[in-house]
């Protein structure tokens, strides 16, 4: 239930207060936490002698210690830079789904993440669009979108949904030959297969499959060989009506130094971006890993982390299963106030002067008796009308939002409407006495 992350957070923590700083720099801050699977925990540290006296004094110590506060048993492997991931080896080959079986290049192709299918995907505004190219793709693949071609945020569901494509196409036709990798493993793979002298493999592997699922595509630029390379991949999947699905941060024309003639080749197919999810729908995802997770959070607690966490799902759920650890090394129930705890002291700075638009919308719709749907809605009955303009003013006025993320926040409204609003209560302000006193008290109410 933990994840890396967070395990490692708490490991550092109770060893930087027990061991002196120079012992502490050494041993632990050197480290690097590498994987964390089914209770396991890969460590890579910088030498033999590192790893030596990891063995001998550090694993014990965190064993004991983990299982005395976590109550699970947590196994540690370490090792050191040079030597290859001990759980990565064991693990790859049975969760490698039908990719080519005997290849004479050794297989790097990342293995489909279990986790990251079709049910488990909340779809919502910023990834309805996306969501559904994918399914489609995915049922009829080189039929539709060729290449289906996903861009956005760090952390918004790319690579979800990519895999997601995967696990569907090989559910429909389980002897279809998927393939996914990153552009950094494409390139890998090239380069070695040119070191090796085995670029016929390499071209067999690429070039044999139903679905080519590339990943973060940027980090092609400035790669000219590679490019070179996948152009001609590229080709002869698209001639031969393979599916390929690509994924980049930024749209193809913004990738620097990306071909001209892999950017047009690129745009043949559908482009679809995915978006910041709005505050239901990270609700939603939330509720989702909570129960995949079996995790109890009630409900006002949901929406605490999602109103604090809003344009990285990565990080949203990285919140969640900070206050679930931090509830339970404290032995406590999830709650709200535990969920403000767990975060403020694990970020190790304070957040409670930080305010979020959920916050706001749920202060002003209390105190105005109407509710944050209505305030995001789109009556224009003046007793729905003039609190949403003072939420939206408070939302521009005490947070760091920009505009289109307010209006984004109030049921995707138009930035214009937010400037609107403001400007409204901010004249209204100046002679108003009433709401003069109104604003006031829940600016009070927001900062106690
Ligand atoms: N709509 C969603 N429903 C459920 N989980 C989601 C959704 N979107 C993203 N996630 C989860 O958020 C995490 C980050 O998503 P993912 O790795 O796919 O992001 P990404 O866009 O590929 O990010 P990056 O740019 O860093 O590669 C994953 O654990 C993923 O399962």
């Amino acid at each position: 239930m933990l994840d890396l992350e967070t395990l490692w957070q708490y490991i550092r923590d109770k060893f930087e207060a027990e061991f002196s700083p120079i012992a502490f720099t050494t041993w632990i801050a050197s480290a690097r936490p590498l994987q964390l699977t089914d209770n396991t925990l890969v460590v890579e540290v910088a030498s033999k002698l590192h790893q030596d006296y990891w063995k001998q004094n550090i694993i014990p110590q965190i064993t004991s210690l983990l299982a005395d506060n976590l109550l699970t048993k947590i196994t540690i492997l370490v090792k050191t830079v040079d030597e290859p991931n001990p759980l990565a080896e064991a693990q790859t080959e049975p969760k490698v789904r039908s990719l080519e079986p005997k290849l004479a290049v050794p297989k790097k192709s990342t293995p489909l993440n279990d986790k990251y299918t079709f049910e488990s995907f909340v779809v919502g505004k910023g990834n309805q669009l996306a969501h559904a190219a994918a399914l489609a793709v995915a049922e009829e693949p080189g039929v539709f979108y060729n290449p289906l071609f996903f861009y956005g945020g760090v952390g918004l569901g790319k690579t979800h949904l990519m895999h997601a494509i995967g696990h569907q196409m090989l559910e429909n036709n389980p002897n279809a030959r998927v393939k996914y990798v990153t552009s950094e493993s494409f390139a890998n793979d090239f380069i070695n297969s040119i070191k090796s002298k085995h670029q016929e493999e390499f071209r067999q592997e690429y070039r044999n499959v139903d679905l080519l699922l590339v990943d973060d595509i940027q980090f092609f630029s400035d790669k000219v060989g590679t490019q070179e390379e996948f152009f001609h991949t590229f080709n002869a999947l698209y001639d031969d009506k393979k599916q390929i699905v690509l994924s980049s941060d930024r749209l193809p024309n913004e990738i620097p130094k990306l071909q001209q003639r892999l950017v047009s080749r690129f745009k043949w197919g559908l482009s679809v971006d995915i978006t910041p999810p709005d505050l239901e729908t990270r609700i939603a995802i939330l509720r989702n890993k909570a129960e995949t997770e079996h995790l109890k959070v009630p409900d006002d607690t949901l929406s605490y982390i999602a109103g604090q966490i809003d344009s990285n799902i990565r990080e949203l759920e990285g919140a969640l299963m900070r206050v679930q650890a931090y509830a339970k090394l404290n032995g406590q129930p999830v709650s709200t106030s535990l969920a403000a705890e767990a975060l403020q002291s694990l970020n190790g700075a304070p957040q409670a002067k930080e305010l979020s638009i959920a916050m706001i919308q749920e202060k002003v719709a209390k105190f105005f008796h109407v509710t944050v749907a209505e305030l995001k809605g789109k009556k224009r009955v003046k007793t729905i009308v003039i609190p949403r303009q003072i939420a939206m003013y408070l939302a521009r006025e005490l947070t760091e939002a920009s505009l289109p993320k307010i209006g984004q926040e109030f049921g995707g409204k138009d930035h214009t409407t937010v400037i609107h609003a403001h400007e409204k209560i901010s004249e209204a302000l100046k002679s108003d006495e009433e709401l003069k006193k109104e604003v006031a008290k829940l600016r009070a109410e927001l900062h106690s």
